[in-house]
């Protein structure tokens, strides 16, 4: 049975930090992926603190298995040396990727990162979360590992959907514990798990499409062997628009994973572009040229800024409907209107260059009372 009301919020441990009751909406463009093991990888970390919104040492895939209790002891170095990196210190945060549960290194991963730099780490992040039960399993190991390190704020949780059991179980994985930050879109494993045929990390596929009706001749018989436009479909639309349902009734944040194509820079920027519309807060980055697209991306642009603060100032208290530029804005679209300026001054406080393009934007008070 799931905690009722009444405890969902108590610590799981005695000494532990009490569970936030809302989840910061930290600005995390990019979730930048570096192996702390790989020294010339680590050896960019500094220098990438205050570029990127979240640096992540990854332990799990990608990480190889006699180096990963390399990679766990480079991320504690990195952790204690870095200044400015992590907690509540600066604007970028300080993330993990810890192995499976059913690893041979989940647990030694979740330990010594606790103990050794709990007070760095922003957010865990658990891959192949299959249901609640994954979750509940953190939620108390961390508790009791926060409570014996002294921590004075919880360390967050966020879930890689890569397994079939895991897309259908994803309310009740948002729902299972109050540390629970967000997920992310884990296409590979996911592919995999579901016996999909795609062999890319991410992206989408020139064989998933639809083709234009053939065109028909005077006698109207169609010529299916004619020339007919196709169009390119998203392989990975339903599962980021069900993940961003599901993470916006539980107060939590979606995000796109990996794109692996790392020299197809404009192919990423329309992937990240599309779950940006979708509603997702940020994608992964694993490779420094990502970083950048995805900086871009999902941050508002100057003229969709400059169209919603215009919407929200002619529309005043609101309410009722106005026309703007021939087209009719109303207490709804006012509200989207909202989404973008909270998300563009989230953001105008921790990157100084885009505060100064969107403080450039001219005051514009135009519309006409319907
Ligand atoms: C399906 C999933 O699980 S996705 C998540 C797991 N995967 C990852 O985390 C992958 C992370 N990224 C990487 O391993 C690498 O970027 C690769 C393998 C994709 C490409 O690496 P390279 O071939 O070395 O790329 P490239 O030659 O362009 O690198 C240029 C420089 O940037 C460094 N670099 C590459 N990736 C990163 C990174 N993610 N972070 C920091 N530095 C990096 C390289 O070490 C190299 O350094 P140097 O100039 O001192 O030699
Ligand atoms: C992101 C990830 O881990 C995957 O695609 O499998
Ligand atoms: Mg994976």
């Amino acid at each position: 049975m799931t905690r009722t009301a009444k405890d969902f919020f108590a610590p799981l441990a005695v000494g532990a930090p009490a569970p936030l009751r809302e989840i910061p909406a930290r600005p995390s463009r990019a979730i930048h992926f570096f192996d702390p093991g790989n020294e010339k990888m680590a050896a960019k970390v500094p220098d990438m603190v205050g570029t990127v919104d979240v640096l992540l040492g990854n332990l799990e895939d990608a990480v190889k298995a006699e180096n990963k209790e390399k990679s766990r002891q480079g991320l504690v170095d990195i952790g204690r040396a870095t200044a400015n990196l992590g907690g509540t210190v600066g604007p970028t945060q300080l993330w993990t990727r810890v192995n499976s549960l059913d690893s041979p290194w989940g647990l030694d991963d979740l330990v010594t990162l606790v103990t050794e730099i709990g007070d760095k780490l922003d957010v865990v992040m658990v891959p192949k979360v299959q249901g609640a039960e994954d979750i509940h399993y953190v939620d108390r190991l961390l508790a009791q590992l926060e409570a014996k390190a002294g921590l004075d704020r919880p360390i967050l949780v966020h879930a890689i959907l890569e397994t079939a059991r895991g897309v259908a179980n994803i309310e009740e994985i948002c729902a299972a514990s109050p540390r629970m930050q967000g997920l992310s879109l884990g296409p590979a494993d996911l592919a995999a798990d579901r016996r999909m045929k795609t062999t890319r990390v991410g992206g989408g596929h020139p064989g998933y499409l639809v083709r234009q009706d053939p065109e028909r001749d005077d006698l109207g018989v169609p010529q299916y062997d004619g020339p007919r436009t196709t169009y390119q479909q998203d392989l990975w639309h339903y599962t980021i628009a069900r993940m961003v349902d599901a993470c916006a009734m539980h107060g939590i944040y979606p995000y796109y994973g990996p794109f692996g194509d790392i020299k197809d820079t404009v192919a990423c920027e329309d992937q990240f572009r599309n779950a940006f519309l979708l509603g997702c807060v940020g994608a992964w980055s694993l490779h420094p040229a990502q970083i950048a697209i995805a900086n871009k991306v999902f941050s508002p642009s100057v003229e969709d800024v400059a169209h919603a603060r215009r919407v929200i100032a002619a529309m005043g208290d609101g309410t009722g409907a106005v026309m703007i530029d021939g087209k009719m804005e109303d207490d709804a679209s006012v509200k989207q209107c909202q989404v973008m300026v909270a998300l563009a001054d989230e953001l105008a406080a921790i990157d100084p260059e885009l505060k100064k393009q969107y403080d450039a934007i001219p005051d514009q008070h135009s519309g006409t009372e319907a």
